[in-house]
């Protein structure tokens, strides 16, 4: 509505009423506000730069955020899709006052995740300020390099190596305790997160006796309810105002969450504090690898960003696993690092490395319920690798052996990468590769990993599960961003090695223990994508213990 027409508006409603009622009065001047803010916006450089991206409908004042209105998360994830098949590659909306433009094409995104200029996340990560401090995921400028030089080198190849007898512990714990499910259908993911939270607590964190009792499962529960939280504040309106936010049932909620996640966080380093000694500390040296460092952890299809920058390579011979690490660097005061950055990493740390992992891993074996042809390609290839002995303990060198297995994982993460999208605040102005668009600094550039993977136009049969997409020769005529679930750049994900070792371990052990039947279909799940991508109504699978001849 122009200026001009609501001024008519308001002369025709005084002669017409010969007065003004408070009402009449409240609500015009409402009009007035937004008509005059709606001019002014549509005035601002953001908006005159942006004018030819495609939008989806959009109102004034609130953007696009009507278009969220009483959906739950599922349902906004297949709407925002709708759009963007609808709208091309690339498309902006506003919320409020906030613009956002999401890009799916990896020559655009190259422009975003690589080299230096856009390091800083986005506005939307602040929600998670109360939980991660400063940690790493959403920290920037000097703090965030400063806590990657200093967190990268504790997951170097040497240190992952140590923690592959404990892999194999939990991986034969867990599949132990599913074996009491055989032949019933259940979620699998409740059995995964538990695992990888013991998992991260035994390795990183260094922790010697778990929480009694249920206290993993609670925690991970706890994890997937504060996501829902953070993610429906990020998308409803009301909710990003903190002065609603905070009156609001899902704040109270919010805080029982926080208080079990910081709960067991807090625990975990008490402990670790009040048990260190120089003689207690895990120190893993390095011992001469018959494999080539970089050969040992390279995933096909996947450049190594880590690699490439060398800053887990701090050229020591003697390391210490990440809480160690923490604990020892806040004792010297040569070093910036304190007990709130401890606490900061832990609760980062904790959080990306066990709900993604816990994901990844209910995907595949989802996969390879419903693909059986890919499950029994899996198993020869662990025939091939342990012959007569399929239940001994997994090596770090067997690992290496699971060509086919990596394939199936990185196949999976391109379909349901459970980290679906980033975001990066604008630190210049950006002119795009994917059309006449120049974005301005301060934009939220949202880079959706979920629609890059499923890009007809670089994979050929987008929604057909086919890990041969990963064979050598077809990855290397891909484009390096149009594979991104671990993120990539400077920022990308600092524990991909972590999670793809701790992964292979997980499913070769599970893959030898069990066939893997689903009796759903890929057309049945119902995604939905708060923060980590799930599957609302479950990942569903029944397992069938396999036999073995007993030796004689
Ligand atoms: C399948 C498993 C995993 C996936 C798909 C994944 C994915 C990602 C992605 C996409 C990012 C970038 C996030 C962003 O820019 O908003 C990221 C960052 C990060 N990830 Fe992971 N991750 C996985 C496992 C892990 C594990 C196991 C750990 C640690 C044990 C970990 C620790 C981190 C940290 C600390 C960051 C922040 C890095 C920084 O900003 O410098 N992740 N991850």
């Amino acid at each position: 509505m122009s200026v001009e027409t609501v001024q008519e508006t308001l002369q025709q409603a005084a002669k017409s009423s010969g007065g003004f009622s408070p009402i009449l009065t409240g609500l015009l001047g409402t009009i007035i506000v937004m008509a005059l803010y709606e001019y002014w916006h549509r005035n601002t450089r953001e908006y005159r730069m942006v004018a030819n991206i495609p939008s989806p409908p959009s109102l004034p004042l609130i953007g696009m955020a009507h278009l969220a209105a009483g959906l739950s998360n599922a349902e906004i994830l297949s709407v925002g899709l709708g759009y963007l098949n609808k709208y091309g590659e690339t498309m902006k909306g506003w919320l409020g006052n906030v613009l956002l433009v999401f890009l799916t094409n990896p020559n655009d995104i190259e422009l975003i995740l690589s080299g230096h200029q856009h390091l800083t996340k986005a506005e939307e990560y602040r929600y998670f300020k109360p939980w991660f401090g400063d940690g790493l995921l959403i920290s920037n400028g000097h703090h965030w390099r400063h806590h990657r030089k200093m967190i990268a080198p504790t997951f170097h190849q040497s240190i992952l190596k140590s923690f592959v007898p404990t892999f194999v512990a939990h991986s034969k714990a867990v599949s132990a305790r599913m074996a009491k499910e055989a032949g019933k259908s259940f979620d699998v993911h409740d059995y995964m997160s538990q695992t990888t939270v013991d998992i991260l607590l035994t390795t990183a964190m260094g922790v010697k006796k778990l929480p009694e009792g249920n206290k993993s499962f609670e925690y991970a529960q706890a994890v997937v309810d504060m996501c829902d939280i953070i993610h429906t504040r990020q998308v409803k309106l009301l909710y990003r105002l903190d002065s609603i936010y905070k009156f609001t049932k899902l704040r109270e909620k919010g805080d029982r969450m926080m208080n079990i996640i910081l709960g067991m966080t807090r625990k975990v380093v008490k402990d670790r504090n009040e048990n260190y000694s120089p003689e207690s500390r895990a120190i893993i040296e390095d011992v001469a690898e018959p494999t080539p460092a970089k050969q040992a952890t390279k995933t096909e299809g996947l450049r190594d960003d880590l690699d490439d920058i060398d800053e887990n390579d701090v050229g020591a011979k003697r390391r210490l696993a990440l809480l160690d690490a923490m604990v020892e660097m806040a004792k010297n005061p040569d070093i910036e690092w304190n007990e709130k950055d401890i606490m900061d990493e832990v609760n980062t740390i904790m959080f990306e490395g066990h709900d993604t992992t816990s994901a990844g891993s209910s995907f595949a074996l989802c996969m390879m319920g419903i693909h059986k042809d890919v499950q029994e390609r899996v198993f020869a290839e662990q025939k091939a690798i342990f012959g007569d002995n399929m239940l001994r303990d997994c090596t770090f060198a067997d690992t290496m052996e699971m060509k086919y297995l990596e394939r199936v994982i990185l196949e999976t993460l391109r379909m349901y990468p459970p980290v679906p999208l980033i975001a990066r605040r604008l630190d210049h102005d950006v002119k795009l590769a994917s059309g006449p668009y120049t974005v301005p600094k301060g934009t939220t550039c949202v880079v959706l990993q979920y629609c890059v993977h499923r890009r007809p136009d670089i994979y050929e049969n987008p929604t057909k599960f086919d890990p041969d997409n990963f064979l050598p020769e077809r990855a290397a005529k891909r484009h390096y961003y149009s594979f991104i679930p671990f993120s990539a750049g400077p920022r990308s994900c600092v524990g991909r090695k972590y999670a793809m070792l701790k992964l292979k371990v997980l499913l070769s052990t599970i893959v030898r223990n069990f066939i893997i039947h689903s009796t759903d279909t890929e057309a049945d799940f119902k995604l939905q994508a708060d923060i980590i991508l799930k599957l609302e109504n479950g990942f569903n699978i029944s397992l069938e213990p396999r036999q073995y001849p007993t030796a004689a």
